[in-house]
């Protein structure tokens, strides 16, 4: 505020001066750029003095001598005397101007001489006069031109002294300008170079006199423009300004984070995120450095047990094959050659073998790097070609595509991201491969054409589907009840399941989203946490993942819990075919009401109620939707024989098969008429009708509907 005033107030004064009124010392070129962001500038006054009588408008002492001589009023020359204390007390070029007026010995900050006397033309010229005799070799232009000369230096040096001061600020910044601007930025810098001295004596006042920097300036430009170290004077240690061949270990964090180390080294804040990135640039070594030990232990041990063939090329391409890992979030592959009909011809399932002496017959082959392919929307499984279409949907840890092979043919891709350090989720994926390729000839089993695995990347080549089975549920879901429709879905599903248990398999994960139409038969495309079920066993243990517990049998979550309280114990759980037969309840109950069971349950709760044997579920007559559609007793008691908690007591999938819901009996109007007319004759003359009369009478009407079936 007070410099806006004492501004405004000299310019005022300098508006009958016709030198102040149209020089300014930012007139110049070279400091077009201060405009914006150099120091203040000089009031006009102050820059009068200095300009006037200077050609390329710089300061002249001689500007100043003339116009005092000019003043005739010593209170005007008090006033503007006061002006310039002003400006000494705001900017450092107003500073700098009294800063020469004292060296002259001429006049005083406040108005007076050095003796106290006041300033008049008389004391400057005689002040003059006398600094002129002390130095005889001193003619007045020689004298005026050292002073030009000096206040430039001190300008220059000033103005060189800010701009360091922003540039160490922004420093970090320079990292993220681009190049065009990057380069502009040095040269402005370059000029620091020129005044090394002055930059040196400087050194100590940068970033307000905290000490903390002291760079030089070749320190600086030579760090900026070269990538070379920054080094501070308390630290030995030298920070590396993106210089991707630093060795990032000569810098040691030990258990500090980088704000802490910052300050135990005292460096300035702007250097924090590039200590950062150094810290999180080791942090990431380490954990690869880790990841690289537990890759070599685990793949020893899945070597051993695989018996793989090539174990060397793992051991001396470790390195290699870390530096080479797959970009997860896009559609490319590490395209490897695992010789898959080799791998296909080892699929075997031995169903004598104990659950757990059980051998996995899939192997991981060993990558050949030879063969990489990676083309916009293309990727080559097995040197086969594969162009993307669509996505089809996407589960816990994959996505499937719609692509195009040979010959234009759709099929489904599925990749598949999982663990390889980890030998269960590598495990589990070996076991669905081999249970598609165990199902491979089944009608009911979505079709697998090849398979490649590698490197915690699995991918399918299916057939492909059109719709599963939730999308085409949640499209139903606005729709009236429709039995027909139910019907339909409930045979075709349950004709999937009794593939998949007719070869003693348990899926232990069904749910709508597994089952895809495919050119309108329903298929399982799923077989994540399937198992097969040893001869003679009803149920099997399972560990690794958990299914999906809206559709889960109460049985499967109950095992699972006990085994969880018990700590020691691993963590698996119960399943047989009659937990599917629960989760096909689970998906017609979701078919009729438009949800599943236990739906109106959230999260853990949801789980407790399926276990709690007390919390029973509901069987409305009527369906959920406006038209209150009466449900047929036939689908309410199907459902009923599905959800029983008791798991013995379910039906099986033959039962289901041949159960009144899906084997409907639809008569003509003839037939009812003539069994009601029949049914009355014989009670006219009949006075008591025995309950085995009953049974025999049925039985009789049954065996003849074949005849009058629509
Ligand atoms: N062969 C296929 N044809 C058409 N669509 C498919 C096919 N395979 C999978 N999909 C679609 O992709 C979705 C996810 O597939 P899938 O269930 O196999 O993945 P997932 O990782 O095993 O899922 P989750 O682990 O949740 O069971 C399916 O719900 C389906 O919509």
């Amino acid at each position: 505020m007070s410099k806006y005033k004492h501004h405004s107030r000299s310019r005022k004064q300098g508006d009958g001066d016709t030198a102040g009124s149209s020089i300014s010392i930012g007139s110049s070129s070279d400091f077009e750029e201060e405009d914006n962001i150099g120091p203040p500038k000089l009031s006009n006054f102050g820059s009068a003095l200095l300009a006037k009588n200077n050609d390329t408008g710089r300061n002249s002492l001689l500007s100043r001598l003339q116009m005092a001589e000019t003043m005739t009023n010593p209170i005007d020359v008090q006033s503007r005397s006061q002006t310039i204390y002003s400006q000494t007390q705001e900017s450092p070029q107003s500073s700098l101007f009294a800063m020469n007026l004292q060296r002259t010995n001429t006049i005083h900050d406040n108005g007076f001489t050095n003796n106290n006397r006041p300033i008049s033309t008389t004391t400057v010229q005689q002040d003059h006069d006398e600094t002129m005799n002390k130095d005889s070799n001193f003619s007045p232009n020689n004298k005026l031109k050292s002073m030009q000369q000096h206040m430039k230096e001190e300008l220059t040096s000033r103005y060189t002294e800010r701009r360091i001061n922003r540039l160490l600020l922004s420093s970090n910044r320079m990292n993220k300008l681009g190049p065009a601007k990057r380069a502009s930025s040095l040269q402005n810098l370059e000029m620091n170079e020129k005044y090394p001295t002055m930059m040196n004596s400087n050194n100590n006042t940068l970033d307000n006199g905290k000490n903390v920097h002291n760079l030089t300036t070749k320190s600086l430009s030579g760090s900026l423009s070269t990538n070379k170290p920054i080094i501070s004077p308390n630290n030995t240690e030298a920070v590396p300004q993106n210089d991707p061949l630093y060795d990032y270990s000569k810098i040691d964090f030990g258990e500090l984070n980088p704000l802490q180390y910052l300050k135990k080294k005292n460096l300035p804040s702007s250097e924090l995120p590039h200590i950062s990135k150094i810290y999180f640039e080791k942090r990431k070594e380490e954990i690869r450095r880790a990841a690289l030990r537990k890759y070599s232990s685990s793949k020893e041990v899945l070597l051993n047990k695989t018996k793989i063939e090539k174990p060397e090329t793992i051991v001396t391409n470790n390195q290699e094959n870390i530096n080479k890992e797959p970009k997860i979030n896009s559609f490319e592959a590490v395209s490897n050659k695992p010789r898959k009909r080799e791998a296909l011809s080892n699929v075997s399932i031995n169903k004598k073998e104990p659950e757990h002496k059980k051998t996995k017959k899939v192997e991981i082959q060993e990558p050949i790097k030879t063969n990489t392919y990676r083309r916009n929307n293309s990727i080559k499984v097995n040197d086969i070609e594969y162009e993307r279409m669509e996505m089809l949907g996407r589960g816990g840890s994959s996505k499937v595509y719609k692509v195009k092979g040979p010959g234009n043919k759709v099929y489904a891709l599925k990749r598949v991201i999982f663990d390889e350090f980890d030998e269960t989720s590598v495990n589990g994926f070996k076991g669905e491969i081999e249970l598609l390729q165990k199902l491979d000839k089944m009608d009911r089993v979505v079709h697998l054409y090849d398979y490649m695995m590698d490197q915690g990347l699995l991918y399918l080549i299916m057939e492909c589907g059109d719709f599963d089975l939730s999308q085409i549920l949640q499209t139903r879901m606005t729709e009236a009840f429709d039995s027909s429709f139910i019907r339909y879905y409930i045979k075709e599903m349950i004709e999937c399941i009794k593939i998949v248990h007719d070869s003693d398999i348990v899926h232990s994960d069904l749910k709508p989203a597994n089952f895809v139409v495919v050119k309108g038969k329903l298929k399982i495309i799923d077989f994540g946490i399937a198992n097969a079920v040893p001869d003679h066993t009803v149920n099997i243990y399972r560990d690794t993942q958990i299914g999906t517990p809206n559709y889960m049998a109460p049985e499967a979550l109950v095992a699972m819990s006990e085994q969880q309280q018990q700590s020691n114990k691993k963590n698996t759980w119960k399943v047989g075919k009659p937990s599917d037969i629960w989760s096909c309840g689970c998906i017609i109950y979701q078919m009729v009401y438009g949800k599943p069971p236990y739906a109106n349950y959230q999260g853990q709760s949801r789980l407790l109620a399926i276990m709690n044997p007390d919390v029973r579920i509901i069987f409305p007559e009527r369906s959920n939707d406006i038209e209150k559609t009466l449900i047929p007793k036939t689908l309410i008691e199907l459902m009923k024989q599905c959800l029983i908690r008791d798991p013995d007591k379910r039906l099986t999938v033959d039962e289901i098969l041949n159960c009144s819901y899906l084997k409907p009996v639809i008569v003509t109007e003839f037939f009812i008429k003539d069994l009601i007319k029949n049914a009355v004759i014989f009670g006219s003359k009949q006075k008591n009708v025995s309950d085995d009369k009953i049974e025999e009478l049925t039985n009789d009407v049954l065996n003849r509907l074949d005849e009058f079936k629509m």
